[in-house]
């Protein structure tokens, strides 16, 4: 058995990716979100600062309007994400419900740290949001106006780069990035059937790099290219981050608990 982790984490942003929430068969995975609802609602009635950065919104309007495959086109993505936010939200507000807890949403792009303005109003909305007792505020890219054509030098679509920025911005210790794989794997273990779990990881150096493939399913977007950019701006903010499987999000206790679940992106291990 190996040893515990030491992970002392009050304020803590949770990313839950498309490949997660959406069965293979494009239905919702709802055990999936009551369960999140639950661990999130038990750790902001413990006093911890809880924000949920939570993809989906492609892949369940995608169910919703019956498409089988992902749209090629932006604007098509960019209406398929429009009806599937507010489906997603309606069912979190329904899960949390459940727990007594409200749900915020906040829908922001990458480039706010680019304009002061931004970040200060993004941050300010942020804070009133944490110090309220029965609120989670979840976030999502503003998919209608990021768009890489446009000013904004922001690319279509990916949250684990947003939740990273999200986790700098709200100075939380921790962030716990939740996929449809157990971790960071020596290579992608779709291809590679001998590719070995990764238990902690310091700095993303080449090798790290040249291990990431591309992504799961048909609805994950960024594989481990972007996860791992991700936990590059954790680590040069001195924060933590844990990828992990989010098939039971309870698993979020046993992180919490230091049990060496995942792969740990630390500078301080
Ligand atoms: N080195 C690696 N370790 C683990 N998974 C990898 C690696 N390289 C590529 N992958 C792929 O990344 C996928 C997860 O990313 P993605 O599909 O974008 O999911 P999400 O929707 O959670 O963001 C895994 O299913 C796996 O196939
Ligand atoms: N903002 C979009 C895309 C997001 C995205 O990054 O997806 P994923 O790789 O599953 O985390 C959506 O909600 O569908």
């Amino acid at each position: 058995m190996q040893n515990k982790r030491q992970i002392s984490a009050d304020r803590i942003v949770i990313k839950v990716g498309t490949s997660t929430l959406i069965r293979q068969n494009s239905q919702i995975n709802l055990p999936v979100i009551k369960k999140l609802a639950y661990v999130l609602s038990t750790l902001k009635k413990n006093g911890k600062d809880v924000v949920l950065v939570s993809s989906g919104a492609i892949g369940v309007g995608m169910g919703v309007l019956n498409i089988d495959q992902r749209p090629i086109k932006i604007s098509k993505q960019q209406a398929v994400a429009a009806v599937g936010q507010a489906e997603l939200m309606q069912i979190y507000n329904e899960a949390f419900h459940e727990y007594g807890m409200s749900v915020a949403q906040i829908l922001i792009t990458r480039d706010i740290i680019d304009y002061p303005e931004s970040h200060t109003n993004v941050m300010n909305s942020f804070q009133e949001l944490l110090s309220m007792d029965n609120t989670i505020p979840i976030v999502n890219e503003n998919d209608t106006v990021t768009v890489s054509e446009l000013d904004h030098h922001t690319k279509f679509g990916d949250n684990d780069q947003l939740s990273a920025i999200v986790t700098n911005l709200v100075d939380a210790d921790l962030l716990i990035m939740l996929s449809d794989i157990d971790g960071f794997y020596s290579a992608n273990p779709l291809k590679v059937s001998d590719a070995t779990l990764i238990d902690t990881i310091k700095q993303i150096d080449p090798e790290i790099i040249a291990a990431a493939g591309g992504h799961g399913t048909k609805y994950g977007t960024g594989g481990m290219t972007t996860k791992l950019k991700a936990a590059e701006l954790i680590l040069k903010h001195n924060q933590q981050m844990i990828l992990t499987n989010g098939k039971d999000p309870e698993i979020i206790f046993n992180l919490l608990a230091g049990d060496p679940i995942g792969t740990l992106f630390s500078k301080n291990i």
